[in-house]
């Protein structure tokens, strides 16, 4: 295997041929800042290049959060580092798509903003019971325009994606199992057993089976990448306005936002 790097904001484990990449920000519900992210794309790297792993775990650690999305203490406007939006969010998502092995979102808590945006991408997504998941952009300022409300309404229907971005509630892992955004919901204790039936399983599949299949499956909504490329520069924008920033300030100082003086 090649020689791993030193990770600060997340934890790279070979388990049998299954690469886990678990996020490592407990204390911030596994939120992430710009590092996190690149961190996130060298470990898909190097999961996608060894021969010796035939799927990959993207999970969180601790059992309050799989993800909370952008650290909002590490930003008002952009975030605190390289890419369109000051995190190099566009690549990392690319690269879950773009791993010729299937990637497992492990959900073990809250799955929200960006955090939700990465298990809607991965190819799989198993769920503690105990996982909650939603979106939180118009509360706080941000928008996933794209892979977040595209990809998601190709997976949950488009009216169901609309009311999950325009309100903002709060959804169980069963009710995410029913609208189509969860493959597979079990006990939080039965997780990672749960977790390993499939890696054990894809890893006596034939790969490059696995890796035509997930390239055809990508192909069908090949498009949305171009939206949310597009989408990145807007984003961008937005992130530099007041109406954003008021977003992520009330979020930090724990009060509701008020947006009401850009009424459009
Ligand atoms: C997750 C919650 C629903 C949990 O709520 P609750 O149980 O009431 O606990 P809290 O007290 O709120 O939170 C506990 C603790 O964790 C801290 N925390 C939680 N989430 C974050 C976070 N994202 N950043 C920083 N800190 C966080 C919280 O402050 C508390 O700390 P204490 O010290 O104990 O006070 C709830 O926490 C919640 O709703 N969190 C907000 C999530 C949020 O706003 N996420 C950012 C969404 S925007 C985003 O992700 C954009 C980044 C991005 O990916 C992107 C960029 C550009 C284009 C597209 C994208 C994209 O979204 O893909």
């Amino acid at each position: 295997m090649t020689n791993l790097p030193t990770f600060e904001d997340i934890i790279y484990e070979k388990r049998d041929r299954a690469a886990w990449v678990i996020i490592n920000r407990p204390k911030l519900y596994n939120a992430f800042r710009a590092k996190t992210i690149d961190e996130l794309i060298r470990a898909f790297q190097i999961a996608g290049d060894d021969k010796g792993v035939s799927s990959i775990v993207l999970t969180g650690a601790g059992d309050k959060a799989f993800c909370t999305g952008g650290d909002q203490s590490a930003h008002e406007g952009q975030y605190d580092g390289r890419g369109i939006v000051g995190l190099p969010i566009d690549e990392f998502q690319s690269i879950i798509r773009d791993v010729p092995k299937p990637v497992i979102a492990r959900v073990n808590g809250f799955a929200i903003g960006g955090g939700n945006v990465f298990a809607t991408l991965c190819d799989l997504t198993i769920a503690a019971d105990t996982a909650v998941f939603g979106q939180v952009g118009p509360k706080v300022g941000s928008v996933d325009p794209g892979w977040g409300t595209a990809l998601l309404a190709r997976h949950v229907g488009d009216k169901r994606a609309r009311e999950i971005w325009y309100l903002n509630e709060r959804y169980s892992a069963q009710q995410a199992y029913e609208m189509g955004l969860v493959n597979k919901v079990v006990p939080a204790a039965e997780l990672d057993a749960a977790v390993k039936v499939w890696t054990d399983t894809l890893a006596e599949r034939s790969p490059t089976a696995l890796a035509l299949a997930k390239r055809s499956f990508n192909a069908d909504s090949e498009n949305i990448r171009g939206i949310s490329m597009a989408s990145l520069y807007s984003v961008k924008l937005f992130y530099e306005t007041e109406e954003s920033k008021e977003g992520v300030r009330a979020f930090n100082e724990k009060r509701k936002p008020d947006f009401h003086k850009y009424a459009k």
